[in-house]
This record gives structure tokens, sequence and C-alpha cells, in this order.
């Protein structure tokens, strides 16, 4: 479970986000809103990435301020562009950075190297040279970067901006097979219409906080 309360972010004179109050329990959920409206703030805050100016971020017990190392070993971050997220030059030396941080045994490391490549078809990308993939490549391998040091949070900024459209539907597959608790920052209102809660972020606060077919609508109404 993950509460804000009375979250506000300014960055200088601007406030980016003003006392929100939210607690956060569904399965997946999706934040959308205008550019520039704080989504990847309001992502970044919820591992620490971003603290709040004022107010508190409460992750599974964990205070974002005060437990910065735990709450990113429980929260994996997909970010918005893969070239900001792979690190090494060839794809399972990518995949095994984070696990060898986190101190998995080498069997481990390539257990799970092997179980993520073939679970997104991508086995024969194992010793490819990772600036040779393509957006999407990159964005799935990305992703399972994030998937392979378990987290028991997933919180994605925009994991389908650089893909066609048959790389969304596999991004969409894959978010939806997994157990964890996935919260997804997108203007890519496709994406959510099978999530559990869709939350609007205008003006600094929540516009609209509901079910997917109500909030898009809402959203849309906002945006024309
Ligand atoms: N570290 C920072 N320092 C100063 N300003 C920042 C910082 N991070 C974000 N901002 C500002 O906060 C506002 C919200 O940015 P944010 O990236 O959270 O928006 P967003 O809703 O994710 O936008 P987009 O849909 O365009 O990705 C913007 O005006 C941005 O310039």
């Amino acid at each position: 479970m993950i509460t804000l309360n009375n979250v506000s972010v300014s960055f200088g004179e601007r406030v980016v986000l003003n006392s929100l109050s939210l607690t956060l329990t569904e399965r997946r959920i999706a934040v959308i809103g205008a550019n520039g409206s704080g989504k990847s703030t309001f992502a970044r805050l919820l591992n620490g990435l971003a603290l709040p100016t004022s107010g508190e971020v409460i992750v599974d017990g964990l205070n974002s301020a005060k437990k910065g190392r735990e709450l990113r070993r429980k929260v994996g971050f997909v970010f918005q562009n893969p070239d900001n997220q792979i690190v090494m030059p060839v794809v399972e030396e990518d995949l095994a950075f984070g696990m060898k941080n986190l101190g998995f045994s080498k069997d481990d490391i390539a257990a799970k190297t092997d179980e993520i490549l073939a679970r997104y078809n991508m086995s024969d990308l194992r010793e490819h040279p990772a600036h040779l993939l393509s957006g999407g490549q990159k964005q799935l391998i990305a992703i399972s970067g994030v998937l392979v040091m378990d987290p028991a949070i997933v919180v994605m900024d925009e994991p389908t901006t650089l893909l066609d459209l048959r790389n969304k539907r596999r991004v969409a597959r894959a978010v939806a097979a997994l157990p964890q608790m996935v919260i997804t920052v997108t203007h890519d209102l496709d994406l959510i219409t099978d999530y559990d809660r869709v939350i609007v972020i205008d003006d600094g606060g929540v516009f609209a906080d509901g079910p997917p077919a109500e909030v898009i609508a809402a959203y849309q109404e906002l945006m024309a």
C-alpha cells in the first residue's frame, strides 16, 4: 500500500504538486494528465527519486524521505527513455547489472536472465549489443532489467512512447501478466482501459480518480 499524506512538490517558485493525499492499493493504477502536469514527478515520489517538499510518502510502511535505499529495492522504476536505463553494452550484462548490485548469486543471475529473455521471446538477443536494439526491444529490455530484481511494486513512466502498435501490445500483455502492483504514467489511453483505477493530475492536484471509462471520458473533456 502506498500513502501520500498532504504531499506538495515545488521546484523553486513553481508548485508542481499541491497537497496531494491519496491511498493506492489497486493492482493496476494509471496516472494521466497534460504535458508538464506533474505525472513524472508523482511517479518519482513513489520510489524516492523525488522527495516531497512537504508532506510524506509511505510505501508499505517505509517513509520515502527516511528509507530511500529500502524503497528503491521495493519499488522498481522503468524510465521513459530506455537509453537512461540500459547501462551495459551487452543485453545479458545489462540484465545482470541490477541483480549483481543486489548481491544475487551467479546461478541465480543466469537463471533469471534465461527466464526473462524467454518470457519475452528475446533469447536470441542475449549477446546482442544493447545500443543496436530497436526502440521496442530496448523498452522491453529496460522493463526486464527492472523485473529480474523482483520488485514488490513496479512504477513505469510512459513505457510505450517509443513503440509501434505491435510492441505496444507486447508491453501491454507483459504488464497485464505481472503479479506485482503496477503504477503506469502514460499518454497511451489504450494501454489503461483494463486498469483498476485511473488518476488524472491537473494543475497540481487530482482532477479525476476512479474506474477507467468514466475517468478517461472526464480527461478527454478536460483536454477538448
Ligand atoms: N528537477 C526539476 N527541477 C525543476 N523543475 C522540474 C524538475 N522536474 C520537473 N520539473 C518541472 O515540473 C513540471 C512537471 O514536470 P513532470 O515531468 O512531472 O510533468 P509530466 O506531467 O510528467 O510531463 P510530460 O507529460 O510532458 O512528461 C514541469 O514544469 C517541469 O519543468
